[in-house]
């Protein structure tokens, strides 16, 4: 225990597995943890006097625990035995090889195939004014990446990467909570770690260089930082082999598209949140390899803003999608390819398997038709890809000469080394093959040779093979054998030749195991050479397989190329919601719609409509159409004409938001406000049912106000799309040139609406919460006296006074209140206090229930309090 507990204390955050034989051992508490995670028996023994728990688990299961330790939020160090028992020595020599953390992972079973598993580092400046640093690592790739800027572009960052572990300094723990939420794994490490000298330093030295200059990061003090600190923390967590970690590039905010993390939340770009929600790269990911899945995951919360490299892409999409023969071979190609950018990665990092290898030349080989193909496709796009990719044939030659065609997966069990590669593993092979039958020969061969016909070899233990001679041909026995033993009726011999065949044969399969290793590692040192080129081919084997991605999506659901061009204004014909599209019933159809924004004319559409129209559908459409087509996909649209957008916001009233906790109507404007403070003229803004989350007077005062700074701020001419329940907020295309009043048609059927999904012009001129609420099954008369009272309640606001029956004979009339008729003093109090917090909850709740969108359960409960608040009010 003694040595244990030595080991232990130099790992006291860390899960200990504890090598013993053939065993890994849990103590004490580890013990405790390992076995409720792993399910194993915990026992205990008896040590020095005292109890200690123990749980353990064979060694070769190792590859099916480690993974659910690490999962469960574990720190796991491995301790191994560094050398083999020997009966002389009481304890082996033991050492922490290896510490696995869920940013450290590089084992397959830790690992999702087409997703990075990144480690974050992050330096935030001492104010939050300052510029944070960022870096970003994937130790199973290599990928090194490092940001700087503000504090809400590292939370961009952040939320498109999702890193599995972040790094931090521990004195800057609270700060980056405040600034980045509590949502990830967090390994503070001692402060001096971030100080600008000892990072860079970590930096040259893995990069070999004297600077930094060359990878265009010399300039981000925060940022080196960061990547500094990251390579400190590998070397403490015994990661020393990083020869694939050889290059480390910024991730420049000025060449993609601007995305808050609400909007990439919103867009649902890559992740939803909800239960059943599809993200956007789901639908699109059509790519066959990890690489390219990994890759398509950051083409889409990067879209790009430069329009060469765009239509560059577009041009690729577009020659495969002309080119069915092509887009078939290529994808047959690619389909062999398999993971080559993590497979080169374990070769530095000591865990690649033979069978590994193997699979590393079929992909190389596979790399020519790929070459061959890119270079004739008749597009320069491809054709510089295809020039860029080196099938290596050296290394190609070499696996195939040196591996068996099907090696074993486990080095330690032989049958890994191709015959003929070697001369002394073919004779150790052959002796274990073939030991008796030249046993036979030698005794043949000698008998022929000296004429003593009854001439056998036997084995003994004492001294191994001999020759053995009856007395008759003891004169026949030439001089070079050795005598060993005389019996009464024959003598024994040895020779030099017979005792090295018995050497071999005894210990051939030591030796073979043993040799084999041996040429193995030669092999992996040597291919140590190849990792950058390797990876330059895995990096463009993944840009063609997104791109292919892209043409079988679009051929698949009919997605156009957008025409891309200069000016900022943006026209869809017949787009649709990529998304959505997939997702509806058998026999129900997408209904496209257009949409024209152009900030000289029109510049912001107000889109009224009731519940379930598809406001929201149409928003997210136009801007995901915009995206698509930025990360150079084809668009779901009949045709697109889109100028550059250079960033999207999302803005999504705070009741919309309600369930997940995060969003409160203070946060909504502090967005918002954060919205108004950036936007520029190429700017895509959503803005769905802003306001919503308080009373109706400030709802609709505040929409009114930002509707307004939108269009009259004199600084930038935004592209908005407003989604809105207030129909008051038409009239603002009165005053405001370039507001233009939109609504989504829907057909009133009797008592039902039926949603015809189509954008057309003109606002809507009353509140559908009503015809909802009677649709949900709420009696006529109590939706009835709501709009009354809500009428009543809102005039009380405006003028002071109110007469609960006013009304009560007429047809339930919408609520008539706009600024424009609101007195100055009203104005000010609904924004700076919330108004008749009764007929705010009343307006919303008559706006919010709807049979679609949610479940019987919140249907009853919005329509009892609706019961409830006419009753009170009565
Ligand atoms: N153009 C369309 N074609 C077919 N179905 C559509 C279309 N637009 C929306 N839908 C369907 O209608 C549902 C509701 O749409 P959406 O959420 O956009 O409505 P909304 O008007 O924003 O409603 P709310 O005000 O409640 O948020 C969508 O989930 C989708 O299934």
């Amino acid at each position: 225990m003694a040595q244990y507990n030595k080991v232990k204390a130099k790992h006291p955050e860390a899960l200990l597995l504890f090598r013993v034989g053939d065993f890994y051992e849990t103590f004490g508490e580890d013990a405790v943890k390992a076995a409720q995670v792993l399910g194993i028996t915990l026992t205990s023994r008896n040590n020095g006097g005292s109890d200690v728990e123990l749980a353990g688990f064979p060694y070769h299961s190792v590859d099916l625990y480690l993974p659910r330790l690490v999962r469960a939020g574990y720190r796991v160090a491995i301790c191994e035995q560094l050398e083999k028992p020997s009966k002389d020595k009481k304890i082996v020599k033991r050492g922490v090889t290896e510490i696995v953390t869920p940013g450290l992972a590089v084992d397959d079973q830790l690992l999702e195939h087409n997703s990075n598993n990144f480690l974050a580092s992050v330096a935030p400046g001492r104010s939050r004014k300052d510029p944070c640093g960022l870096s970003l690592l994937d130790l199973s790739t290599g990928e090194f990446l490092v940001a700087e800027g503000s504090t809400d572009y590292i939370d961009k960052l952040l939320q498109s990467f999702q890193p599995k572990e972040v790094l931090l300094s521990k004195d800057r723990r609270k700060d980056f909570e405040q600034l980045f939420g509590d949502r990830f794994y967090l390994s503070p490490l001692d402060e001096w770690v971030f100080t600008p000298d000892y990072t860079t330093e970590k930096l040259l030295k893995q990069f070999q260089a004297i600077s930094l200059k060359g990878f265009g990061i010399e300039e981000l003090e925060r940022a080196k930082i960061a990547a500094g600190a990251t390579l400190h923390y590998l070397e403490t967590t015994e990661n020393r082999n990083l020869k694939h970690i050889n290059r480390i590039g910024r991730l420049a905010n000025d060449r993609y598209v601007w995305l808050d993390r609400f909007t990439i939340r919103n867009l649902e770009l890559i992740y939803s949140p909800h239960d059943h929600g599809v993200p956007l790269v789901n639908i699109i990911d059509r790519t066959v390899t990890p690489m390219g899945g990994r890759l398509l995951r950051k083409w889409v919360v990067l879209p790009l803003k430069d329009m060469k490299a765009i239509r560059e892409r577009h041009e690729a999409v577009r020659t495969f999608v002309q080119s069915p023969p092509l887009l078939q071979d290529l994808d047959t190609s690619l389909k062999q390819i398999g993971d080559v950018e993590r497979l080169i990665s374990k070769v530095p990092l000591g865990k690649v398997n033979p069978r590994e290898i193997r699979a590393l030349s079929r992909a190389l080989c596979a790399m020519e038709p790929i070459r061959e193909l890119l270079l004739e496709a008749g597009s320069d796009v491809l054709a510089a890809m295809g020039e860029k990719l080196d099938p290596l044939p050296d290394v190609c030659d070499a696996i195939d000469r040196q591996l068996r065609e099907e090696p074993a997966v486990n080095l330690s069990k032989g049958g890994v080394i191709a015959d003929g590669f070697d001369e002394l593993l073919d004779e150790l092979r052959d002796v274990t093959r073939n030991g008796k039958s030249r046993l036979a020969a030698i005794q043949q061969r000698e008998s022929e040779r000296t004429g003593i016909s009854s001439l056998k070899i036997g084995f003994n233990n004492v001294f191994g093979y001999y020759l053995e001679v009856t007395n008759k041909y003891k004169k026949a026995v030439p001089p070079e054998w050795t005598r060993k033993q005389t019996l009464t009726s024959a003598e024994r011999y040895i020779t030099e030749e017979l005792k090295v065949l018995e050497d071999k044969i005894l210990h051939a399969e030591e030796k073979i195991l043993q040799r084999e290793e041996e040429l193995y590692e030669e092999l992996v040192a040597w291919l140590h050479q190849y990792i950058g080129p390797v990876q330059r081919n895995a990096g463009v084997l993944a840009q063609v397989d997104c791109l292919l991605g892209f043409a079988k999506v679009a051929n698949r659901d009919r997605y156009v190329e957008p025409e891309m061009h200069a000016e900022r204004d943006l026209e869809i014909e017949a787009g649709r919601h990529p998304v959505i599209e997939r997702q509806l019933e058998v026999g129900e159809q997408y209904v496209p719609n257009d949409v024209r924004l152009d900030p000289d004319d029109q510049q912001i559409i107000m889109i009224t409509g009731p519940n379930m129209a598809g406001k929201s559908a149409l928003l997210r459409q136009t801007a995901l159409i915009c995206l698509l087509a930025q990360m150079g996909s084809f668009v779901p649209a009949k045709r697109a004409r889109l100028g550059i957008v250079d960033r999207v916001f999302t803005r999504v009233g705070a009741s919309d938001n309600i369930s997940s906790g995060e969003s409160t109507f203070m946060v909504e404007m502090n967005e918002t406000a954060s919205i108004m403070n950036n936007i520029t003229d190429r700017s895509l803004i959503l803005l769905d049912e802003i306001g919503r989350g308080t009373s109706t007077f400030d709802g609709i005062s505040i929409a009114w106000a930002i509707a307004e700074y939108l269009h009259n701020n004199g600084r930038a001419r935004p592209k908005v799309l407003f989604a809105t329940h207030y129909h008051e907020l038409n009239e603002l295309a009165a005053s405001l040139p370039r507001v233009h009043n939109y609504s989504i048609a829907i057909k009133e059927h009797g008592n039902r609406i039926i949603f015809l999904r189509k954008l057309v012009p003109g606002g809507s001129q009353h509140s559908f919460g009503i015809h909802v609420a009677r649709m949900a099954g709420m009696p006529a008369e109590i939706v009835a006296r709501a709009g009354n009272i809500l009428t009543q309640l809102e005039q009380q606001h405006i003028t002071g006074e109110v007469d609960p029956h006013e009304g009560e004979t007429g047809q339930p009339t919408a609520p008539h209140v706009t600024p424009n008729t609101l007195s100055a003093d009203a104005m000010q109090l609904s924004i700076f206090e919330t108004a008749d917090p009764t007929a705010g909850r009343l307006r919303e709740l008559l706006d919010q229930v709807s049979i679609n969108n949610m479940t019987p359960i919140e249907c009853m409960m919005k329509l009892q309090e609706l019961k409830d608040l006419v009753r009170a009010a009565d």
